[in-house]
């Protein structure tokens, strides 16, 4: 039986999220979906709002909420769906599951994992975070969640930028970026979006996709990374702060605004020298053992001794993953990128052992003349 496709759809109190399940759920003609509500209370209104289509299962959550208290339940919830689905009870190929506006998204996607029957049954497809544009500064000053849940995103939706001047809306996704200059922004007025958009974004999944905003990378003005042909690897800009950190700098002049104090930041960190792959899986299993829980997301498409592919791997907090993708292209530059997402990362640790985890200079020296000789 295919496995059932999961989308969950995360954002702060107010974002939008059931606008946007409402208008996925009257799109989503001929799809099968089973909704999870996830509510605070007794009282469930979202459920009343909910559209309901013929062959769409709504459960709700409402006695908690899924990242803490009824995780459990969420576990649960997910096993007895499968388990009716297989029975041939409930006919349904997709799950969305809306979290409440205070969820931190984590340990959500972590029950995708942990949990071996829901691992068999359910593919984790996309995090959607609905960000506030009115409200979201506030909020993302104010409130962890709001960080996490933009911090865990693989697509950002902006509701509410018909409140807000353009100005407004420029800073917000600059800071966006920032926290996550992985996924995707764009704005929905009112929820109108295609289901295109919402379903099937491969988002989680090992893919050979690394979407992170080139802005970020290259020219905004801090001189990132402009030559690696000349360095083995940049990171984050030569002011020697990280994108989302502060600039200390009074002669920076810089226009982006820096008051804002963000603890879930990113960066990047790319290298244009092969990694050796036992170096670096020693090196990534220290780290995720000690720093797991600050960090989010994480994901990178690599180039690693021993191989013509690139090596794809992602993780969240203590699981993390790696796939073989495409072959590098004749021609292609090889160059390794990873975008660390998380809370206080060390920043200096990770580049450090990152760095230590290439091929050393000579083993590549080496490397190249034993090519030289086979060809
Ligand atoms: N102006 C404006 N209002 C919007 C937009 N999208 C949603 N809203 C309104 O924002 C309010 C909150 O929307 P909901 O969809 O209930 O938000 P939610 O994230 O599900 O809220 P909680 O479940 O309480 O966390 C509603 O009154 C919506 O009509 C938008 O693009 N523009």
């Amino acid at each position: 039986m295919a496995l059932i496709s999961a989308t969950i759809l995360t954002g702060f109190l107010g974002a939008g999220k059931t606008t946007l399940l409402n208008r996925v759920l009257q799109e989503a003609h001929g799809q099968r979906i089973a909704v999870i509500e996830n509510e605070f209370g007794e009282e469930n209104i979202d459920n009343d709002i909910l559209v309901r289509n013929e062959g769409e299962q709504i459960v709700q959550m409402s006695n908690g909420c899924i990242c803490c208290t009824i995780r459990d339940d969420l576990r649960q919830t997910l096993q007895t769906l499968a388990g009716r689905r297989r029975a041939g009870e409930l006919t349904f190929d997709r799950v969305i599951i809306e979290t409440t506006g205070l969820a931190d998204p984590g340990p959500v996607i972590q029950t995708f994992f942990m949990d071996d029957e829901v691992a068999e049954n359910y593919l984790l497809d996309s995090i959607i975070t609905l960000v506030d544009a009115r409200h979201a500064q506030q909020q993302l000053d104010d409130r962890q969640e709001a960080r996490r849940q933009v911090g865990f995103a693989d697509q950002i939706f902006l509701s509410k930028t018909d409140l807000v001047s353009e100005q407004e809306k420029e800073a917000l996704i600059h800071r966006l970026k920032h926290i996550n200059p992985r996924a995707p922004i764009e704005a929905v007025h009112f929820g109108e979006v295609p289901l295109g958009k919402v379903l099937d974004l491969r988002g989680f999944n090992l893919n050979a996709k690394l979407d992170i905003d080139p802005e970020l990378l290259e020219g905004d003005g801090h001189g990132h990374d402009d030559g690696h042909a000349h360095h083995d690897h940049a990171h984050d800009g030569h002011h020697g702060h990280a994108h989302g950190e502060h600039c200390h700098d009074e002669h920076c002049s810089h226009p982006h605004h820096h008051h804002h104090d963000d603890d879930v930041k990113s960066f990047v960190y790319r290298a244009n020298r092969p990694f050796d792959p036992v170096k670096l899986e020693d090196f990534l299993g220290a780290i995720v053992n000690v720093y797991g829980p600050k960090m989010l997301r994480y994901k990178g498409v690599l180039d690693m001794q021993g191989t013509d592919r690139k090596v794809i791997f992602q993780g969240v907090h203590q699981l993390m993953g790696s796939d073989l993708g495409p072959a590098w292209q004749p021609g292609e530059e090889r160059i390794s990128k990873m975008v660390f997402i998380g809370i206080d990362l060390p920043r200096d640790i990770l580049v450090q052992g990152l760095d230590q985890s290439l091929v050393a200079l000579q083993d590549r020296a080496h490397q190249a003349s034993a090519e030289g000789h086979a060809a």
